[in-house]
Formats: C-alpha cells, structure tokens, sequence
C-alpha cells in the first residue's frame, strides 16, 4: 500500500504523526469572528476538491487512482487530508462503493457501470477543517438505485433547513428518519454527524436516526450532518480490516455530507 506523503510546508493536525486522535473536550466549541474566517476556506476548499473528485468517478478509475490524485491536489492547495493517518487511516480520502456504509478505503477495485460511489472529503487547511461528501453515480445506475441517492440527498438538505439557534438536535434525526420512511428507506446509525473546527472530530454529535438527545443548537456551532440511507436493513458489520462497514444484507448504502455553521438567522453551509 503506497503511503501518502505531505510536505513538510504543509500545517499539520496533531494526529499527522502519530495517529491518535484527541480525548474529545466535554464542552461544545463557540466559533469565533476569526475562527469563521477559516471554517469558510476550509468549507469552501473540502467542496472544490468534492467535484473534482466527481469528475474521476468513471467506469474503469480505481478508488485509489481517486485518493492519489486528489491527495496530491489537496496538497498543492496548501492543505492537509485530514483523514490520512486519522486514528491510522492509511488513505486521503474515504471511497465507499455500493453496499459499503460509509469511510472505505481506496483500493484497487475499479469502479463499474452501475455503481453508486459516496466520496467523502475532509481537508485542514491553516488549522481548521472542512468536511463533505456526496454519493455520485457511475455510468448508467438502476432507478432504485437513484431513487436511493436521491431521498439521501433530499434528507440532507431538509434536515439543514430546520438548523438554527434554539432547534434541539434531535430534531434532525426525526427529519431524516421522516422522509426516508416516506420512501421506504432505512437509516443507518452506526455513524453521527460531528462538531468540526480546529478538531476534525468534536461534540456535539449529531445522531441522523429517531432519538431523544438532550441539548440544543447556538449561534457559532459548526457541525456536520452527514445522514446514510440503507435500500434494505440498516444492519452494518464490520470487515477484518477493522475500517469497513457494509450492510449485512448487501443492499446498498448513500451518504451526503455538509458542514454548517450555526448563525443568528439560522444556519450558513460552509461545503457548499
Ligand atoms: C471504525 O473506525 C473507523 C473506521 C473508518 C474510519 C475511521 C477514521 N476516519 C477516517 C476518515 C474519516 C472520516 C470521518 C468523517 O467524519 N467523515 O465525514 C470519520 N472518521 C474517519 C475510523
Ligand atoms: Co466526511
Ligand atoms: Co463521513
Ligand atoms: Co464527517
């Protein structure tokens, strides 16, 4: 497996190195005027390199011709890709195909007609991080599966609309989980969404299934939503490899991802 080098030049998160992330702060971090500042750059770049990416998901590209090409334009940009070496992440960025749930790896693989792709990009760019994926479609993808990709998407973006200061977080889990019933889809839960800032991994977290989670959203919050919708039981299980997840039944999986800022009138999406 070729390991992805950064250059020296580049500003680093602590786990670079070693690859253990931090113990988690209790507290939910505030933005700042300057903190804003760079949560936008950061945003504004994890989206650049996002469809980029969408460009290269094309029958016959491998995932791993995916995460080379993009590591190295993420670097050129002045910017780290946050999930290498992430809790030992061996890769850039994170590529699940079909039934897998969410963070694969890249490999050799290369993708096929019909496969449905979620390209997850987080970049840290001058201490801040900016998180986004999409599920994108590969050659010609059967109706269920676009029916699929698309009420993923539609949950994302209804679940943002109600963000705002005072709206209590589970307000988001009871959203996604409305429309995906509608269509019959499940929701998995076997990951959250996520506090993001100067940490790529921060509370609050934000749960995309039913619950009853205490706390509320504030003005300065910045959050991922990043909601996975199943075709059959959200059901995952773990490969040997101890990183991926897929779906026990072997139906396939969407994400989207955005990161977001909570405002005074509401919400501002940074990956847009
Ligand atoms: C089983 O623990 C796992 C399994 C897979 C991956 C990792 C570590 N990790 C690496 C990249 C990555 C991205 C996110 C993210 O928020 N995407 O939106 C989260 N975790 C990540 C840990
Ligand atoms: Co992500
Ligand atoms: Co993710
Ligand atoms: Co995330």
């Amino acid at each position: 497996m070729t390991r992805r080098l950064v250059p020296e030049s580049i500003i680093k998160p602590p786990y670079a190195e070693q690859g253990i992330s931090s113990v988690w702060n209790p507290e939910v971090p505030l933005n700042s005027p300057q903190d804003i500042v760079g949560l936008r750059k950061a945003g504004s770049l994890a989206k650049s390199i996002l469809d980029l990416g969408q460009k290269m998901c094309l029958p016959g590209t491998t995932t791993e011709e995916i995460d080379k090409a993009l590591h190295a334009i993420i670097i050129a940009k002045g910017a780290y890709p946050s999930p290498l070496n992430y809790s030992g992440f061996p890769k850039s960025v994170c590529t699940s195909v079909n039934n897998v749930i969410a963070h694969g790896i890249p490999d050799e693989r290369p993708l096929q007609d019909g496969d449905i792709i979620n390209l997850d990009i987080t970049v840290y760019l001058d201490g801040y991080h900016g998180d986004t994926s999409a599920t994108f479609l590969v050659g010609e993808v059967d109706e269920k599966g676009k029916a699929l990709v698309e009420c993923t998407r539609e949950t994302l973006e209804k679940s943002i609309n109600i963000c705002g200061p005072g709206v209590p977080f589970k307000e988001i889990g009871r959203v996604i989980c409305e429309h995906a019933d509608k269509y019959g889809f499940s929701v998995s839960e076997e990951l959250s969404g996520h506090g993001i800032g100067r940490e790529f991994h921060c509370h609050p977290l934000i749960y995309h299934h039913l619950n009853d989670e205490e706390g509320h959203m504030e003005t300065g919050m910045s959050f991922t939503i990043e909601p996975i919708l199943c075709q059959g039981s959200p059901m995952g299980i773990m490969w040997p490899d101890q990183w991926t997840i897929s779906t026990v039944d072997g139906g396939r999986s969407a994400q989207f991802e955005h990161t977001l800022l909570v405002t005074e009138n509401g919400f501002e999406i940074l990956t847009k």
